[in-house]
């Protein structure tokens, strides 16, 4: 789930690297792996990205590199190819133009575009990312809808719509993305099912009478810190084409009916911070919902329940925690703390390091515990790594009962649209119930939402807001129905399986290391991935 910014600022001998690298900082959490910004400046492109967290991987002198008014950043959380620096993004092809993309998704049928983009297109894929697919299929349409002519019209906005709409027939799967197309335009674009979340704001230029600066985000809490003011979300299927001369074009571009909208529902889950606001609704207000949803379902299953004390697995599940205490008529309490300097575990790659991270990332209150029959709340339980550890610290600490309760329901289907759950025997509740994964994590028992009180959480917080919201949510890891069709299949997943299980991506981050020699080095260390001449994929 990684976090994309986009801005095109009006001014243009002003400069959008400050801007895109707090939007960025404040987009990490969707993001931990790597980080990377490109600029535009009068036809002169500048890029630094690499592995690392936004705070070290931009330094001062890389910051005053990146000049231009106009510009994109990306956070990466995997979920195709490798973790490399090389699939860092913002991506760059040099052939039409010059055009960068900063992605947010998955493509489901990447392996078969990259053959045609290959074999067919004669264009340069350089990695696994499938992101380089979809900047090389953009690049090639465009092309193509250029004419083919070095004397390309470049207010020609007809063929940016046209290059997007073959996109989107082309591209199978979760995306919102950014291009950016050097000294012609800034795009934003979003899937045709609006699976991928992405944001559109603007606000008058600081400097220039009468003009407008634009931004593209992930989630509205950027464009809240940045000043900017949301407008709207995409639309499913939707391209926003801003010229560098400030005109704004949209266009949904594939008629309506040819696909339902069905935002992704684990984004209110867990992905996005509580303060953004997606598709119209609040995501602090759907986890109010989910607590609410929680407590009933437990005074339902459980009347006379011992509970004693609340306590949420920090970070995400503070919200429904809290609420959940207030329906149960239970004291709420910290009775875990957060290390404030570990990231979020979840997205991290590897399982022996998510493992390692939730014991330095919590400790107990040992006073919350002792004697007392506790509830903890998380937002979800995946493979089951947090929950293990906490339940047991939870009894080191004195616990007397120990129960859980998920903001989610039981996850038991791989995601394939931008969440890194590719396999599904290594989710705790496959062909498990909650009894059974009960007795795995060592709790007394467990209660999941249900997947209706999910979706009906997600509703009524987009009744509370009073806004239009989606029928439709994408929640093919609780169901697993795929919203995309039927080329979804199990030779699909046993592909994906092999692929993407943990072991095969343990021993491919062992390759990237022992080729690049740069296992010791720090974040942000590694070299040659910021320089847009060392980039070889143009044209062939
Ligand atoms: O069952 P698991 O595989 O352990 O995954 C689920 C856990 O991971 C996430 O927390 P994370 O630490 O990523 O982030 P948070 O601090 O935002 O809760 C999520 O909130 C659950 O706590
Ligand atoms: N989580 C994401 O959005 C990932 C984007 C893209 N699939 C990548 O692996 O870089
Ligand atoms: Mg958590």
């Amino acid at each position: 789930m990684c976090g994309i910014i986009g801005l095109l600022l009006a001014d243009e001998t002003s400069n959008v690297n400050q801007s895109i690298f707090d939007g960025l900082t404040v987009l990490q959490h969707r993001g931990q792996d790597a980080a990377g910004i490109v600029t535009s400046e009068r036809g002169r492109l500048h890029l630094r990205k690499d592995n690392g967290l936004v705070k070290d991987v931009f330094q001062t002198h890389h910051m005053i590199d990146l000049r231009g008014n106009v510009g994109l950043g990306h956070v990466r959380y995997p979920t195709a190819g490798s973790s490399s620096c090389a699939e860092a993004q913002p991506l760059y092809t040099n052939f039409p133009h010059g055009i960068c993309v900063a992605h947010n998704g998955n493509l489901t049928n990447a392996a078969e575009l990259t053959d045609l983009c290959r074999n067919e297109l004669k264009r340069h894929v350089n990695t696994d990312s499938d992101s380089e697919v979809l900047l090389n299929i953009f690049a090639d349409s465009l092309l193509k809808e250029s004419g083919k002519s070095s004397n390309v019209d470049k207010n020609d906005v007809e063929n940016i719509f046209k290059a997007i709409e073959t996109v989107m027939k082309s591209c199978k799967g979760g995306y919102a993305g950014m291009y950016l197309i050097n000294g012609i335009a800034l795009v934003g674009f979003r899937d045709p099912n609006g699976i991928r979340p992405i944001v559109f704001g603007t606000r008058p230029s600081k400097t220039v009478d009468g003009a407008t600066d634009y931004v593209f985000a992930s989630e509205s809490v950027a464009i809240d810190t940045l000043g900017f003011h949301l407008n709207r979300d995409l639309e499913p299927s939707e391209a926003i084409v801003i010229t560098f001369d400030g005109n704004v074009h949209t266009r949904r571009c594939l008629p309506s009916s040819e696909s339902v909208h069905a935002p992704c529902i684990f984004e209110y889950v867990y992905f996005a911070r509580p303060d953004s606001i997606m598709d119209g609704i609040s995501v602090y207000e759907s986890r109010l919902k989910m607590g609410e949803k929680l407590a009933y379902q437990i005074m339902d299953r459980y009347p006379e329940h011992d509970i004693d004390v609340v306590i949420p697995i920090p970070d995400t599940s503070r919200t429904s925690a809290l609420q959940a205490a207030y329906i149960l008529g239970r004291p709420y309490r910290e009775g875990f703390i957060k290390n404030r300097y570990i990231a979020r575990t979840f997205i991290m790659p590897g399982q022996e390091t998510r493992k390692k991270s939730v014991r330095l990332k919590l400790n107990t209150i040992k006073s919350e515990f002792a004697g007392r029959n506790v509830l903890l709340v998380d937002d979800s339980v995946v493979r089951g790594t947090t929950a293990t550890e906490i339940i047991q610290m939870a009894r080191d600490a004195g616990a007397n009962k120990v129960y859980l309760t998920s903001a989610a329901p039981p996850i038991r289907y791989p995601n394939i649209y931008g969440i890194d759950i590719p396999t599904r025997t290594e989710l705790v509740a496959y062909e498990r119930n909650e009894e059974q994964v009960a007795q795995i994590l060592g709790c007394d028992w467990i209660i999941y939402q249900n997947l209706k009180d999910l979706e009906d959480s997600v509703r009524e917080a987009g009744e509370c807001s009073g806004e239009a919201f989606p029928q439709h949510y994408e929640s093919s890891c609780f169901s697993g129905q795929y919203v995309t069709g039927e080329d979804i299949d199990s030779e699909y997943f046993s592909k994906l399986h092999d692929l993407r299980n943990d072991t095969a991506q343990e021993k491919r981050r062992t390759a990237v290391l022992d080729s690049t020699g740069s296992a010791a080095l720090p974040p942000g260390s590694h070299h040659g991935c910021e320089n847009l001449s060392n980039d070889k994929r143009t044209r062939a």
